[in-house]
């Protein structure tokens, strides 16, 4: 299946602006993602990384621009088709989520019930499987009060996948996570790119986390409105045109201070 859709990326974002009314976040956005990339929105705080996120997964409407998945319009999709190209989407928000008055097996379970006909006693399989996928076996029963943050983030992860996506949404994933845990998460996500063989697209601006994964980025810039650059985040620290982008990838300490 994947040798017919070479010839496309992934994904494309195509002329996008976004906007909340008047207000325009940012301007004629465009990059492309080949299948298999872990790709970083990275940009300053409020610069419109999330609502980028949101707009891929049809959340928010584009005030102008398209947004293809192998080259078809998601954008303009009818909203029958959009709902079949959305099934590929799994997402974790930044929260993880969990509804907290279900264990972590009824918690990935959810998406299983709600949109396959399987049995109870196949759910409760792929449930397992999802779980010992992300290191969480034997944790079925447990409560999200129960177990830590990491191992909640972990569980998002697992009801995510539950539906075996190909293109994984990410919003700051390693938020609020000590740099351990934040590490764990980082090398399941590439373990899972891999066994899934999933297109990976992350809200970040943990720069460890972005150095570790990702194989391609966009900058957006909070002041002109635009993306301004992107590409391999190490190529862009060590030699983007734009000092506010190596500044960005190197916490400023790249800047010469000046007499
Ligand atoms: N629903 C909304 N209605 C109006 N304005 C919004 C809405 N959501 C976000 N914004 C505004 O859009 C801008 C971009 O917000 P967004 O949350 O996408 O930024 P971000 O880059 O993800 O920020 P952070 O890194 O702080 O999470 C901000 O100015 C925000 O206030």
């Amino acid at each position: 299946m994947a040798s017919s859709e070479t010839a496309e990326p992934r994904i494309a974002v195509d002329g996008l602006t976004m906007a909340f009314g008047g207000f325009v976040v940012q301007r004629d956005i465009g990059f492309k993602v080949p299948a298999g990339d872990i790709f970083v929105i990275m940009g300053a705080s409020g610069c419109g990384k999330s609502t980028l996120l949101k707009h891929m997964i049809g959340l928010i409407e584009p005030a102008a621009g398209d947004i293809l998945y192998d080259g078809k319009s998601f954008t303009g999709a009818p909203p029958g088709e959009r709902a079949v190209m959305s099934r590929r989407f799994g997402v974790l928000f930044q929260s993880g989520a969990l509804w907290s008055s279900m264990t972590l097996a009824e918690n990935v379970s959810v998406p299983l019930s709600q949109y396959t006909d399987l049995k109870p006693a196949e759910i409760a399989e792929l449930v397992s499987l999802k779980l010992a996928l992300v290191g969480l076996g034997g944790f079925e029963d447990f409560y999200p009060s129960e177990i830590s943050g990491g191992m909640r983030k972990r569980a998002g992860l697992a009801r995510a996948i539950a539906l075996d996506p190909d293109i994984l949404f990410f919003d700051e994933p390693s938020a609020g996570l000590d740099p351990l845990s934040s590490r764990r998460l980082d090398d399941l996500i590439l373990e899972l790119r891999d066994s899934l063989g999933a297109t990976v697209v992350i809200v970040s601006h943990e720069l460890a986390s972005i150095f570790a994964i990702a194989d391609n980025s966009v900058f957006l810039d909070a002041e002109s409105r635009t993306a301004i650059d992107g590409g391999d985040p190490k190529e862009l620290r060590d030699h983007s045109p734009h000092a506010g982008v190596r500044d960005f990838l190197s916490r400023g300490e790249g800047r010469n201070p000046g007499p």
